[in-house]
């Protein structure tokens, strides 16, 4: 505990002359729960003072406050307080990850009179720590210090947490529960033409998407497939020739042909549902996809007639993405999403035996016996019209590349997310407004931004 404590008194250190201009003499707040956490925030405090910080303490649980970091607190000349008063910073030792449920009423009340930013210690006090959700009064931290590695209520929770900061503390920690690929793991994944490769090589991908009613979605979800590799793009529906308008390079037809004809074209992975309707014509498209043996994304209006007749994936062995949003993730199970997404995800993985990608600010990718893995956006600008429709493409087109699912869709939702920011011409400042179009833009900036991190 003692050396957890001593790395987040660095980091208050750091914060206090980063945000005041000193450390010494600046005043620092506790708020001290009953456990582990609130210890590690008293002796955070008794480091502290070491340094000329005043430090005051509002113990919410007198009677079980830690007692070691209790003394060593009062020790370095701390002071118990009834109430915090004005300080600098203030640091959240309520609850830890053994936490659960809303803040007390005792401790929302000392959290809501605060004004100065807030670091809070392992994770901010209310929030549910295995799902991220924030179902009453919580913190809200400028700033989380973890300690040994992330857990998942820091990529589910990003905005309660601000920034997250991991303090070493030397120990060997159980692989994370809730997987997250790096930029370089990303970038050494990607498909990249080599000198002996050709547009057949890197894998064909199909795209049945579209209809009168929605034309853009095909166009967006074809870019999306032509932007992620080199490798031919075959549409299929009812706005390929809206599709070919915009990407002459795509070959396209109003019909998806017979693929005992003899004539079917080759395609190594497809997408399948971007606008393309519920009709029966929809219907029989997505059958007849999904009863070929190739990797497979269905999305949109495609997870619609699935979840309304679940019996189209009957004898499908190959692998299979679906991309819901919540509210298609919710027709897909019969039951509203909840609070823990992850459990949402996983449950409806098991059920169709497909890869579930669930889109959200926190994107979850669930496996049949794979940890869960997280994309986070770092930015919401992606809710936007259509970039859904995108995000499909991208991850067909890696699964056309010979992509396990569960990879693809990780790695399609990580560049899809850097899109976005780089469209919204992030920074500091998060950027502003843009388009799907814009988004879909910048996805080859996005690859080029990853592999250059190799
Ligand atoms: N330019 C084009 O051509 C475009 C064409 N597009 C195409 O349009 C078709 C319809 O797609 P869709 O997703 O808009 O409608 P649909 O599946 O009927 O569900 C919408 C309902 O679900 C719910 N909902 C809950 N959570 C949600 C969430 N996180 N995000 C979104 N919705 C959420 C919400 O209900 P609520 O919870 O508000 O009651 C909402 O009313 C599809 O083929 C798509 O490809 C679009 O891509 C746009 C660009
Ligand atoms: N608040 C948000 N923050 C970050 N990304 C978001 C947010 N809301 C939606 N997204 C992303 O935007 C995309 C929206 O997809 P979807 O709902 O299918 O829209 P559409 O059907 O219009 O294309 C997904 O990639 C999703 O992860």
């Amino acid at each position: 505990m003692r050396r957890a404590a001593w790395g987040l008194a660095a980091v208050v250190a750091r914060e206090l002359r980063a945000r005041t201009g000193a450390i010494t003499g600046r005043r620092v707040g506790l708020l001290v729960g009953s456990g582990d956490n609130g210890g590690d925030a008293l002796w955070a405090g008794a480091f502290l003072r070491r340094r000329g910080v005043a430090v005051d303490a509002v113990l919410l649980s007198p009677d079980r406050a830690h007692p070691a970091g209790l003394a060593a607190l009062r020790a370095a000349g701390g002071r118990i307080v009834p109430r915090l008063g004005e300080p600098d910073l203030v640091l959240d030792g309520i609850v830890g990850i053994s936490g659960h449920g809303p803040l007390r009423p005792a401790a929302a009340e000392h959290v809501a009179g605060i004004g100065a930013p807030i670091i809070a210690v392992d994770l901010p006090s209310g929030v549910d720590p295995g799902s991220g959700a924030v179902q009453g009064p919580a913190v809200r931290a400028a700033l989380t210090v973890t300690f040994g590695a992330r857990k998942p209520v820091h990529a589910l929770a990003g905005e309660s947490c601000g920034d997250i900061e991991v303090v070493d503390i030397g120990l060997e920690l159980l692989s994370p529960s809730l997987a997250e690929l790096t930029d370089a793991e990303v970038a050494a994944r990607w498909p990249v033409p080599g000198p002996r490769d050709h547009k057949y090589t890197l894998g064909v991908t199909g795209v049945v998407a579209g209809s009168a009613r929605y034309r853009g979605a095909a166009v967006l979800a074809a870019g999306g497939a032509i932007s992620s590799k080199s490798g031919m793009v075959r549409c299929f529906g009812g706005a390929a020739g809206a599709v070919v308008e915009r990407y002459p390079e795509a070959l396209v037809a109003d019909d998806l042909p017979d693929p005992g004809s003899g004539s079917s074209p080759r395609v190594d992975g497809w997408v399948a549902g971007p606008g393309m309707g519920t009709s029966e014509q929809a219907r029989s498209w997505l059958e007849a996809v999904l009863q070929r043996d190739a990797p497979t994304v269905v999305d949109a209006d495609g997870l619609t007639l699935l979840a309304a007749d679940p019996s189209l994936l009957r004898g499908r062995q190959a692998p299979l993405v679906l991309t819901p949003h919540d509210g298609e993730l919710a027709r897909l199970t019969g039951e509203p999403v909840g609070d823990d997404r992850i459990a949402a995800a996983a449950g409806a993985s098991r059920r169709y035996g497909a890869t579930v990608l669930l889109k959200g600010h926190a994107t979850i990718i669930a496996s049949p016996g794979s940890a869960p893995m997280v994309v986070r956006a770092r930015s919401s600008w992606a809710a936007t019209p259509g970039t859904g429709d995108i995000l499909a493409g991208m991850t067909g087109a890696l699964l056309s590349a010979g992509l396990p699912a569960r990879e693809a869709a990780a790695m399609a939702a990580h560049a899809h997310a850097r899109a976005a920011r780089i469209a919204a011409g992030g920074g500091p400042a998060d950027g502003g407004p843009i388009s799907a179009s814009q988004l879909l833009a910048a996805v080859p900036a996005a690859i080029r931004a990853l592999r250059s991190t190799q």
